[in-house]
C-alpha cells in the first residue's frame, strides 16, 4: 500500500513554501498527500492553486496572539475545536507521519498527532522558534532547523539543522523568459523589491518616494502585496505585482539586486540564487524580532546589507542602496562559500525513514 504523509502549516507563505518544495517529491516517490489548513489563510489558495488534486482540509484554527484581544478570550476555543478536527482527519486518512512547518494553524495538528501517535516533524526557519512552533516542540518527534544556532534553544535529543529547504523550480527560472514578461529590455540592472509574503507598506513608500532616483540607475520588479499597487505609479521600467506565483523564477533570473524583508525562506532563496540583497527586516514593534536576528546572521557572513526600520528614511535608502552596489563583489563572493544546506531529497529520507 502507499505511504501517506499529512503536510500542515499557513498564515502567512513563509509558512507554505517549504511544504510546497516537498510535496512533488513525495508525490514522485509514490505517496498519498494530505494538506491540513485553515479555511481562509492564504496556504488555502496556494495549496489549491498549485495542488488541485491533493485533498486539502480544512480546521477552526484560533491566532496566538501576543497582545490584548478579545478573541485571546474565544480562541482557545478555536484551538481546542481545531484539535477535534484534526483528530478526525487523522483518523479518517491515518498518515505514517506529518511534517509542520508551523503558523498557528499547524498547532491543533501538532496536537492532535501525539494523541494518535502519528510520527511528527516539525520545520523552524527563523534564529528563534515562532511561538507555535515553540507550543509544539513538546509534541514533535523530529525538529528541523534552517539556522545552525537555532539547534541550542531545541531539545538536542530531537533537533537538527537542516538549512533551508528551497523549491526545485526556483532553479529553472529562464532570464529570457522573465524580460518578456516584464518588457524590461534596456541595459540597466534589475531590482527586486519584495516586502515578505504580505508586502511591506514603509518599504513600498520608500521604494516610491524615491522612485524617479531609482529609476534613473534601475529597472524595477516590485512585489507591493494585496490591496497596495498604486495604478499613478505605474511607468517604463516599473511593475507593480501583489504576488508572484509560477512566474517567480523567471523574475528571479534576471534580477541583478534585492531589497527585501528578512522572512527566511525569502532570504535563503536569494542566497542560493546568489542575490545580493538589502535586508529591511520586520522591526521588534511589529514582531518578535525573528527578522532582526535573521538579517543579522547574513550580515556577519557578508551575504546582505540591513537597514533597520526605524532608521529608514528617503536619504538612508538611497545610501544603502548605494552600499549594496558597491558590496556587489564581496558579497558574491561570501555566498560562493556559504553553509551547505539539506537537499529536498535528503528531507525526504529523513521524513521516510521517520514514518511508521
Ligand atoms: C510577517 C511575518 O510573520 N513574517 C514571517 C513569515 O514571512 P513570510 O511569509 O514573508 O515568509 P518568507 O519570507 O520566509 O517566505 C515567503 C515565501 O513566499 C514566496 N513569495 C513571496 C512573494 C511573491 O510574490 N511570491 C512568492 O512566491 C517567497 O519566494 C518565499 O518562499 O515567515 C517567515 C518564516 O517563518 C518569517 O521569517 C517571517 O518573519
Amino acid at each position: 500500500m502507499n505511504k501517506h504523509i499529512l503536510f500542515t502549516g499557513g498564515g502567512s507563505a513563509g509558512h507554505v513554501t517549504v511544504n510546497t518544495a516537498l510535496i512533488p517529491h513525495f508525490e514522485k516517490e509514490g505517496w498519498k498527500v494530505t494538506y491540513i489548513g485553515s479555511e481562509k489563510g492564504i496556504e488555502k489558495e496556494i495549496i489549491t492553486d498549485q495542488f488541485p488534486h491533493i485533498p486539502y482540509e480544512s480546521i477552526s484554527s484560533g491566532k496566538l496572539r501576543r497582545y490584548f484581544s478579545w478573541k485571546n478570550f474565544t480562541d482557545p476555543f478555536r484551538v481546542m475545536k481545531g484539535v477535534m478536527d484534526a483528530l478526525s482527519v487523522i483518523r479518517k486518512t491515518k498518515p505514517d507521519i506529518i511534517f509542520s512547518k508551523g503558523g498557528f494553524v499547524s498547532v491543533p495538528v501538532v496536537m492532535a498527532a501525539k494523541m494518535a501517535k502519528v510520527p511528527v516533524a516539525i520545520h523552524e526557519s527563523d534564529v528563534t522558534p515562532g511561538l507555535a512552533n515553540k507550543l509544539a516542540v513538546p509534541f514533535a518527534t523530529k525538529i528541523f532547523t534552517t539556522f545552525p544556532e537555532t539547534v541550542k534553544s531545541l531539545p538536542q535529543d530531537k533537533s537538527l539543522c537542516a538549512g533551508a529547504i528551497i523549491r526545485e523550480e526556483l532553479f529553472k527560472g529562464d532570464t529570457a523568459e522573465g524580460k518578456r514578461l516584464s518588457g524590461f529590455y534596456e541595459e540597466k540592472p534589475v531590482l527586486m523589491i519584495m516586502g515578505g509574503s504580505l508586502g511591506a507598506r514603509k518599504i513600498n513608500e520608500a521604494v516610491r518616494g524615491n522612485l524617479a532616483d531609482l529609476l534613473t540607475q534601475f529597472q524595477i520588479i516590485h512585489i507591493c502585496g494585496k490591496g497596495n499597487i498604486e495604478e499613478q505609479y505605474s511607468q517604463k521600467g516599473y511593475k507593480q505585482y501583489e504576488f508572484i506565483k509560477a512566474d517567480l523564477p523567471h523574475y528571479l533570473a534576471m534580477t541583478d539586486y534585492v531589497i527585501s524583508r528578512a522572512g527566511s525562506n525569502s532570504i535563503f532563496e536569494f542566497l542560493a540564487l546568489k542575490k545580493p540583497m538589502l535586508l529591511i527586516p520586520l522591526s521588534r514593534e511589529a514582531s518578535r524580532g525573528d527578522q532582526i536576528l535573521n538579517a543579522n546572521s547574513f550580515v556577519g557572513h557578508g551575504y546582505a546589507v540591513k537597514l533597520e526600520e526605524e532608521e529608514l528614511t528617503n536619504e538612508s535608502f538611497m545610501n544603502k542602496i548605494n552600499k549594496l552596489k558597491e558590496s556587489q563583489e564581496s558579497i558574491l563572493s561570501s555566498m560562493k562559500s556559504g553553509q551547505k544546506a539539506y537537499t529536498i531529497k535528503d528531507m525526504y529520507q529523513e521524513l521516510a525513514d521517520m514514518s511508521k
